[in-house]
């Protein structure tokens, strides 16, 4: 049976690389809610920071943790970013946006001086692509959106919550494209992003600078990528 330790050990690991005086990047998803958990400990033991939210939950989270917030427009720059996925491979390439966040939370990523993932041992493939890619797509025109995508052999499924449609904090809908297996990662990037009314997919390629994998016993792993190109460094 899977079990939360190890998103637990990866989520609350992370939270050692804060500093004092630095601006966090706070992710989203059930990982990256023990992070959130571990910095409001760490802020109501004296820890000195900042932070900005991936969403409109881990803001609340982050407030009902006491953890001060600033908003995204008022910062230069954010000194650490800690994010969840859905999948990494070990090249540190993810697919993000199983709980909708992808295009704030590649936002932020952008920004920071350093994107450190989160995720349990489950989550780590030899090839991205059993988890479906989401590419969050804008209202208007949608349908043309979702034919172009499936033009493309992305087999796309309108995301639903509750038997409604799924609307991001961006007022925008989500497609979840079903590859089972991506070949070309840098190439479909692009091709998503080309389609018209494609806001972001959910494609993190050289973002991460450090994985954090927690295991079922506990224990967790890390591994680093020593160039990412995509974090504002
Ligand atoms: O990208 C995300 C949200 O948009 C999450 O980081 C991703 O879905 C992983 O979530 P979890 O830690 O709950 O498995």
């Amino acid at each position: 049976m899977q079990t939360n330790i190890g998103k637990k050990a990866a989520g609350e690991k992370a939270a050692e690389y804060i500093k004092p005086g630095m601006t966090v990047g706070l992710g989203t998803g059930s990982t990256a809610y023990y992070t959130i958990l571990r910095i409001g400990e760490l802020v109501r033991g004296g820890l000195d920071i900042r932070a900005v939210a991936t969403s409109a939950q881990s803001e609340e989270l982050a407030r009902e943790q006491g953890i001060p917030l600033v908003d995204f427009d008022k910062v230069e720059k954010i000194d650490i970013d800690i994010d969840g996925a859905d999948e990494a491979d070990a090249q540190l390439q993810l697919i993000k946006g199983g709980g909708g966040a992808l295009l704030r939370e590649k936002i932020i990523a952008a920004a920071s001086k350093e994107m450190l993932v989160v995720i349990d041992e489950h989550k780590l493939v030899k090839h991205l692509g059993k988890f479906p890619l989401p590419v969050e797509v804008v209202t208007f025109g949608w349908e043309l959106t979702f034919r172009q995508l499936s033009a493309l052999g992305a087999h796309p499924v309108l995301r639903l919550k509750d038997n409604n449609r799924f609307i991001t904090d961006n007022g925008n809908y989500i497609l979840d494209c079903h590859y089972q297996k991506i070949h070309n990662a840098p190439a479909l990037h692009t091709q998503l992003n080309n389609v018209p009314g494609v806001v972001e997919n959910g494609l993190f390629l050289d973002y991460a600078s450090r994985l954090i994998i927690g295991h079922e016993d506990g224990s967790v792993r890390e591994i680093t990528h020593p160039y990412p190109t995509k974090t504002s460094f």
